[in-house]
């Protein structure tokens, strides 16, 4: 939004002093020391943080609102944040959860780069009765700093999120441990031989340890149920390798490819940045 020029004033708040600093550095005109003073007079408000913070963030803002205000979160489950988040809304501001589809597996103020949705969905999740005009702003913002937005059911988000981004994300910490275990048990250096498959895996596994508790532990119906659906497939798999199945594994292989070649001709293929490199080398990207 800074690089745009789409906000007048952007305010920011964080619990830490040292993350306020480097918030206020990087791209804040302002810091404060309370979520209240950084949202009195806010024409919109943005929570970030992990989903299960999002109702305490909420109850401690609410007073302090402008109305008319519009207030909106990324969190990355929407069912769970709409629960805990609506409550605190007063009468008069506009609550309309989002969540975009971009993301790293660095955390903190530094990982955040001006181009990191341009191209990316964007979900919002309007609640019933929403009036049209603040949405209408809301996604006219999104849209200028170069996200595609959807709008979408919150529980049906959810579902779609537990397929292509949340239990892929525990099958990638899954595995991570497997080698991690094995190391242990037979004392072989597996990790230092990843190729690029399972190094994928470990850049996956290595994000925010607290973002992705609560994600689970808010989306656990979804996640169990396509979680049940992965080892179904797994089971069949595996028993296809036992009966020397070349056929049937060629088959299911050519159909997952056939996917992977759509998504590419569709366009839908944002590249991500380069994950290679340390975080220290990439300037903008450095852990908090
Ligand atoms: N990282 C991603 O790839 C990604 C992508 C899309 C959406 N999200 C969602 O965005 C939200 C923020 O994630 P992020 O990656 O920006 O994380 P982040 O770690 O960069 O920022 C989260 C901030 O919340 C603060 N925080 C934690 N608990 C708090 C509490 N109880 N009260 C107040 N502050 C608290 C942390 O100190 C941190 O400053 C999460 O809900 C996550 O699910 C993340
Ligand atoms: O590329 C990554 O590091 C991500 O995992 C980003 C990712 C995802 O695509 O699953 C992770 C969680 C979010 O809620 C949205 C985006």
């Amino acid at each position: 939004m800074r690089a745009k020029g789409l906000a007048g004033e952007i305010t920011g708040y964080a619990r830490s002093t040292d993350t306020r600093a480097i918030a206020r550095d990087l791209f804040c005109d302002r810091v404060t020391e309370t979520a209240a003073e950084a949202v009195r007079d806010a024409d919109l408000v943005v929570l970030a943080v992990p989903v299960g913070a999002m109702g305490g963030i909420a109850a401690e803002i609410a007073p302090h609102l402008k109305p008319g205000a519009i207030v909106t979160d990324v969190g990355s489950v929407k069912q769970a944040v709409i629960e805990a988040v609506s409550p605190h809304i007063p009468e008069g501001v506009h609550f309309i959860p989002g969540h975009p589809l971009a993301g790293t597996e660095y955390s903190g103020p530094r990982s955040g780069f001006a181009t990191l949705f341009e191209n990316r969905w964007w979900l919002l999740t309007p609640l019933e009765g929403q009036t049209p005009e603040p949405l209408a702003r809301l996604r006219a913002l999104l849209e200028a700093i170069g996200a595609n937005v959807d709008e979408m059911d919150a529980r049906r988000h959810d579902l779609v999120l537990a397929v292509v981004s949340h239990t892929p994300h525990l099958i990638a910490y899954t595995m991570v441990g497997v080698a991690d275990h094995l190391r242990r048990v037979t004392q072989e250096e597996v990790i230092k031989y990843s190729a690029s498959g399972f190094r994928d895996f470990t850049r996956i596994a290595a994000s925010d340890p607290t973002m992705w508790r609560d994600v689970f532990l808010t989306n656990k119906d979804a996640v169990l149920d396509i979680l049940g659906r992965f080892t179904e497939e797994l089971f069949m798999l595996q028993r296809e390798i036992r009966m020397g199945d070349g056929e049937q594994l060629h088959a299911y292989f050519t159909r997952t490819r056939a996917i992977r070649r759509g998504i590419i001709e569709a366009g839908q293929d944002t590249p991500a940045p380069d994950f290679g490199r340390a975080p220290a080398a990439a300037p903008g990207r450095t852990k908090a």
